[in-house]
């Protein structure tokens, strides 16, 4: 399934909208050679790409006659979602088309699952075809349903069946795709290699050994769940390019083409991409790719290309604010490098104390805001629990709902710290494992590093401390939801640290987090005695 679905507004289908006239009666062919997809389709005449549809189990597009489900109401989706359906249906990939909240979620189904598409009012039955139409309501896919599941009114009702292209999209220039700097360009007659991260040197060495005709092209792939930001690609691929064309002799080029993430998909999606973005789709284009462990499941390492191994090495050279050995990328490449993977010392990041009440958060958390003063590589932001509910949270209430709000208002904050390189030091009591996540995953998207510390020291042990005599309270019903009492506390799985302050020493728990974040290459060892 994807991690990142590409979603665009849908636009419900409207009974006053004219009835598109979808072209289902050309014959679908067979599919094209590997990695050479369909013939390009440069006119607008109405004709089936030469794609194939899969065509494992069910009917093929080719005898199903189009219908129209609900009395001829085509399912609209906008730009977005046409191109990434459209990519779809001419790769003949399986996918899982849903529709939630008027958003269009695209997601390859499970292999051989054929197309899914969850729909929550449409009536659907076996043997019809659904169009699917673009914003000015052109038809060009049309889904046959092999099978409908759920009840009439049922908001996850979902059918099963097959995408196919049909002749309504023509292969202009496919929007999103830059050529050498200008929107808009096309690919025609050249080689292209396909990628969605930086370039090394031994990419740069497979693409000269492997290329057998020029010009070149290297086509970065962007957008939403790929791993390099556009403009860091962009300056990485001209400075690649520009290597290239010394070494080859050649004009190379550089394109860049939005298209989200496809997990499990992008090489698959690539012949039919490559089709639309224009480019030669004679034996002379090649698409130079292969799924990789840093690609998050984009287009990957070039073949021949560097193993995970030296991509590891380099990640993890910079992760430590040490030099990439020499050789492995060129210097423009590693400055871009660098922006990507930031040693961890200069990162920002958030520490998350969470227990009960009485456990030791704030106490621990104090220990550790002082010995990373005492440091002095980082500035600390303290966002204690009570000053929070002071300030930040006055007015909430311990309801699960003003819980989560108060835990994602200090995430919310600690990111924002992160995210200037700041260090963050928290301690509510977090009891949701669900919140905490939403703070790790705000945490990281700001580019810092979570430190969850779980205090673990049992409720007995808090509930003896009582500092404040709430648990006594909460015991006598006073205090209503007192968490560990008479509300929950779910115990994290995913801590850095787990504590317990009833057999560890206030020392030895913040040693203990000292050394986690040294360990993590956050904060730098101790200078050796001289
Ligand atoms: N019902 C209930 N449950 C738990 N705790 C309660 C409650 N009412 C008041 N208090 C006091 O509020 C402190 C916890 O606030 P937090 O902001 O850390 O809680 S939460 O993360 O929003 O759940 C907590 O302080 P700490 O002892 O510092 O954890 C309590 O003293
Ligand atoms: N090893 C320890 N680490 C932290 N606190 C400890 C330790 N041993 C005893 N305590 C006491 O436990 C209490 C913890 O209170 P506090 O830090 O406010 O907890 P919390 O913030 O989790 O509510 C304090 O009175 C503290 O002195």
């Amino acid at each position: 399934m994807l991690s990142t679905p590409a979603e665009g507004v849908c636009t419900p289908p409207s009974p006053r909208l004219p009835r598109p006239q979808p072209n289902g009666a050309s014959p679908v062919r067979r599919r094209g050679e590997e990695g050479a997809g369909c013939s390009p389709r440069r006119t607008s005449a109405p004709e089936p790409p030469d794609c194939a549809v899969a065509e494992k189990g069910g009917r093929t597009g080719q005898d199903a006659p189009v219908q129209r489900a609900r009395d001829g109401q085509p399912l609209r989706v906008d730009d977005a979602g046409a191109e990434l359906v459209d990519l779809l249906a001419r790769s003949g990939l399986e996918a899982s088309l849903s529709w939630t909240g008027g958003v269009w979620r695209v997601e390859p189904a499970e292999p051989g699952a054929g197309v899914r598409l969850d729909l929550a009012d449409a009536e659907l039955t076996g043997g019809e075809e659904l169009v699917v139409v673009d914003p000015e309501l052109v038809p060009f896919a049309a889904l046959a349903i092999t099978r409908a599941d759920g009840s009439r009114q049922a908001s996850d009702r979902t059918v099963s069946g097959r995408l196919r292209p049909l002749a309504g999209r023509t292969a202009a220039t496919y929007p999103g795709l830059e050529v050498d700097g200008s929107p808009g360009g096309r690919l025609t007659g050249v080689h292209v290699v396909v990628t969605d991260r930086l370039l090394l040197e031994a990419d740069v060495a497979a693409v000269g050994a492997a290329l057998d005709a020029l010009p070149l092209v290297l086509l970065g792939l962007v957008g939403e769940g790929r791993p390099t930001p556009r403009e860091v690609l962009a300056r990485g691929l001209d400075a690649v390019a520009a290597d290239l064309a010394t070494q080859l002799g050649a004009e190379v080029g550089v394109a860049l083409l939005s298209l989200p993430a496809v997990e499990g998909a992008d090489v698959a999606l690539l012949p039919a991409l490559l089709e639309r973005a224009g480019a030669a789709r004679t034996s002379r284009a090649r698409a130079l790719a292969r799924t990789g462990p840093h690609s998050q499941g984009a287009v990957g390492p070039l073949d021949g290309g560097p193993t995970s191994a030296t991509w590891d090495e380099v990640v993890d050279a910079l992760e430590r604010g040490a030099d990439v050995p020499a050789g492995t990328a060129s210097p423009a490449v590693v400055r871009e490098l660098r922006r990507l993977h930031p040693a961890r010392h200069a990162r920002g990041a958030v520490i998350l104390f969470t227990g009960l009440s009485g456990s030791g958060k704030s106490t621990v958390a104090s220990g550790v805001v002082a010995a990373l003063r005492a440091e002095g590589s980082r500035t600390v932001t303290v966002l204690d629990g009570d000053r929070v509910r002071t300030m930040l949270s006055s007015g909430l209430t311990f309801s699960r709902e003003d819980r989560d709000l108060n835990v994602r208002r200090i995430g919310y904050v600690a990111a924002e710290v992160a995210r200037h390189g700041g260090t963050a030091v928290c301690a509510p009591i977090a009891p949701y494992a669900s919140t905490r996540a939403e703070v790790r995953r705000m945490v990281e998207e700001a580019g810092g590093v979570l430190v969850l510390v779980h205090v673990a020291t049992p409720l007995e042990v808090c509930e003896a401390r009582d500092r404040k005599g709430l648990y006594a309270k909460a015991r006598r019903g006073e205090i209503p939801a007192f968490t560990g009492v008479s509300d929950p506390y779910e115990a994290p799985t995913d801590a850095s640290l787990v504590l317990d302050t009833s057999r560890q020493g206030l020392e030895e728990c913040v040693s203990a987090v000292m050394a986690l974040l040294r360990e993590e290459g956050l904060v730098l060892a101790p200078a050796p005695a001289p």
